[in-house]
């Protein structure tokens, strides 16, 4: 029989974080079908009376159904979030390996239970979340996963564990052809990069990362070592550790100011309890350990791979877009003779290739915006050999067990695509903007 959550449950489940489109929860009750599990809740936007999922029949549009045609699963369900847990098991989880991806199973909830949790982690939320989204209470489901921030088997209490949660982004340089003159510079910059320059002229970050993908995604164990290190000095939301799934560095469902020695000398306390390191060492030991993983665990070679699914960029896709929705092309329409030479064979394509297009740049969408939980608990005296890969950190002579899972796989919607365009075009025109900016007061200092 199927189980409801309902509004009595709630208290069972605490805030654990949330991103733009959900919020998630941990459990703290004593039913075992739900010990260590979290469960993400989907999010409405505040503004937003009418959304595409609920005026739609089925979970996908019309078009969408056609890109996802060949995944019967996907495209006979009438859930939005049935569909979106069956996305991440049907087409995730054998791009990226099953050994890395949980889909976790849906859960029916009442609105009482959904008002109730509303109300129960309003005050922990980030203002500007708030702000934005409240929990959607037309979801009839919401999904069950298993906590990635801790192992599932052992006692925390004498076995504590570590995790850290990264969001790597898009991890490689388009070659495409279809990019143009004027957006030539986005081959030799990374996205990440020139995005930074909009966040700071938006005022959504103070100061820029010093995090580059291209390091993590690199595949050398020092270029990773340094992408880390970037990424604890300038973690944004990018980067969060958790202990014992508690956060202890990071920003709790949104993003986190640069460390500062406060920040740094706390959380170096924070690591004591599992790094055996001198004093003031832990930190450092517990960076290259993550950086070790990462490397040996291979799984930043197979995202690079996935995400490398985007071979045309938004420049090329969004023609294919346009073939599929049966629209008038909005950026020919803006081209020269010239220009549209370049443009016109994408669509003299048959529609099955303007599908594997669409479907494959929003496939890669999906994992430019994913994350990474790698989750270590030191071996101790005694213990087997499990299952899980390990590493030997040298300097403090401990074994570490680690796993890792990626989250946030949510199958990224088709209607973005004239929005995914426009943001390409307002990433490289302030980062452009920026470049000139800093030259010219350049000039002006070694007049
Ligand atoms: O467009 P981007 O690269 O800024 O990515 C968005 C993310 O911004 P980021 O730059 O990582 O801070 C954004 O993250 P934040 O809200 O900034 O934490 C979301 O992940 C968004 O996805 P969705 O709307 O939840 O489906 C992401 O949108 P998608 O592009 O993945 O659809
Ligand atoms: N299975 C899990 N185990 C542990 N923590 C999790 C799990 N899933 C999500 N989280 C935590 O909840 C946060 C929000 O989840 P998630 O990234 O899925 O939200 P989102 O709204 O889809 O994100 P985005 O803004 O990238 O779209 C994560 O940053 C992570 O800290
Ligand atoms: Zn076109």
């Amino acid at each position: 029989m199927e189980v409801t959550l309902r509004e009595k449950e709630a208290d069972d489940w605490v805030y654990r974080g949330e991103g733009a489109a959900n919020l998630v929860l941990a459990y703290i009750g004593s039913c075992p079908a739900f010990f260590r599990k979290v469960m993400r809740i989907r999010k409405a936007p505040r503004n937003d009376s009418v959304t595409e999922i609920r005026t739609s029949p089925s979970a996908l549009t019309a078009h969408e159904r056609l890109l996802w045609k060949d995944v019967d699963e996907l495209i006979a369900s009438s859930d939005h979030e049935v569909s979106s847990q069956l996305f991440v098991l049907h087409v995730m989880k054998p791009l990226l390996g099953s050994k890395y991806v949980d889909a976790g199973m849906h859960v029916k909830v009442s609105r009482g239970f959904l008002e109730s949790i509303e109300k129960n982690v309003i005050c922990q939320r980030p203002a500007g979340r708030v702000d934005t989204a409240q929990l959607d209470m037309h979801c009839d489901y919401v999904l069950l996963m298993s906590d990635h921030s801790i192992f599932t088997h052992g006692n925390l209490e004498s076995s504590p564990c570590i995790s850290v949660e990264i969001k790597p982004k898009c991890g490689f340089l388009p070659v495409s052809r279809f990019v143009s003159e004027e957006t030539a510079i986005k081959k030799r910059v990374t996205r990440f990069e020139m995005h930074q320059a909009l966040k700071l002229h938006q005022g959504e970050i103070s100061l820029l990362s010093e995090y580059n993908p291209l390091d993590l995604f690199s595949g050398s164990k020092e270029r990773i070592h340094k992408a880390i290190n970037d990424l604890f000095t300038t973690p944004q939301n990018n980067f969060r550790v958790f202990m014992n799934g508690s956060l202890i560095f990071g920003g709790l469902g949104g993003g986190a100011e640069d460390t500062n020695l406060c920040i740094a000398k706390a959380f170096e306390g924070a690591l004591m309890s599992i790094i055996q390191a001198d004093d003031g060492l832990c930190t450092e030991n517990f960076l290259t350990l993550v950086a070790e993983a990462a490397h040996k665990s291979g799984v930043l070679d197979r995202l690079l791979e996935v995400q490398k699914l985007d071979d045309v960029d938004i420049e090329g896709a969004i023609h294919a877009y346009y073939d599929i929705t049966r629209q008038q092309c909005m950026v020919c329409t803006e081209l020269n003779e010239e220009q549209m030479k370049v443009y016109t064979p994408l669509h003299s394509v048959s529609l099955d290739e303007s599908l594997r297009v669409v479907k494959d740049y929003l496939i890669a969408a999906t994992v430019k915006d994913c994350s990474l939980m790698i989750c270590f608990r030191p071996r101790k005296e005694g213990d087997l050999g499990s299952v899980c890969n390990n590493i030997y950190l040298e300097s403090t002579k401990q074994t570490f067990d680690f796993k890792v899972y990626f989250i946030d796989l949510d199958m990224k919607r088709m209607s973005k695509m004239e929005e995914y365009y426009e943001l390409d075009k307002k990433i490289v025109s302030c980062y452009s903007e920026m470049i000139k900016m800093d030259q010219g007061r350049t000039e002006v200092k070694n007049q």
